[in-house]
């Protein structure tokens, strides 16, 4: 009885043991937003499920919940931000600046940027461009989006024209989708694995 007891535990071990092993090894994409109104973490959202591949570990977070710790586990970081005066938040900024820097730890990580912006080229490129002048500081990769039209990463208008007054429209979420899978692809095809 023991000894039949004992073999099941082997077997169930060699058959447990290697999706143990691959849970832990897989790569982490942290999706990291700032969203006072919503907008920003609809798209964060929508990054995340774009990079759900099953090859990666997705951790969607708002800025104020992501530790230290957190950034370092990191193969893959994906910021977002909504536009301030044709700018990243100070809040965006602040957590940025809390990033260690000493000895480079980011370096060779992969990053991105995401953004929502009230009005139509009155910030979000700049945004994202601001986010991914900070993310080259760290010396980390920067990856864009599938498309053309999301070259610089995802953006969404939220308050101008036909987009005033509703939720994140479906071509942005899109984009964000997108951007989310290419960066999961891609963290795992240069195996960044802290
Ligand atoms: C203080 C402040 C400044 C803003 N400045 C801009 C701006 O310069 N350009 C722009 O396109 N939108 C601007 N907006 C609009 C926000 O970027 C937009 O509503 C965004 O989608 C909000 O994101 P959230 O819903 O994630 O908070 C501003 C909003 C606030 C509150």
């Amino acid at each position: 009885m023991r000894s039949s007891i004992l073999i099941l535990s082997i077997i169930l071990l060699f058959l447990i043991a290697p999706a143990i092993v691959s849970a832990q090894s897989k790569p982490v994409v942290l999706v990291a937003y700032y969203s006072p109104s919503g907008h920003t973490k609809a798209m964060a959202e929508a990054v995340a499920g774009g990079a759900e591949t099953g090859e990666v570990e997705v951790v969607l977070r708002s800025i104020e919940d992501i530790s230290e710790e957190d950034v370092l586990k990191a193969g893959a970081i994906v910021l977002g931000s909504p536009v301030y005066n044709a700018n990243i938040t100070p809040a965006v900024q602040e957590f940025i600046n809390s990033w260690p820097f000493e000895g480079r730890p980011l370096k060779d990580k992969i990053g991105a940027a995401f953004a929502t912006g009230g009005g139509i080229s009155i910030g979000e490129e700049l945004v994202m461009l601001n986010i991914i002048h900070s993310m080259l500081i760290h010396g980390m990769v920067i990856v864009g989006g599938q498309e053309t039209e999301a070259a610089f990463g995802a953006s969404a208008i939220t308050g101008e024209g036909e987009y005033a007054g509703k939720a994140v429209q479906e071509v942005f979420l899109k984009k964000a989708e997108g951007l989310g899978k290419r960066v999961a692809e891609m963290v795992v095809r240069i195996e960044v694995n802290p």
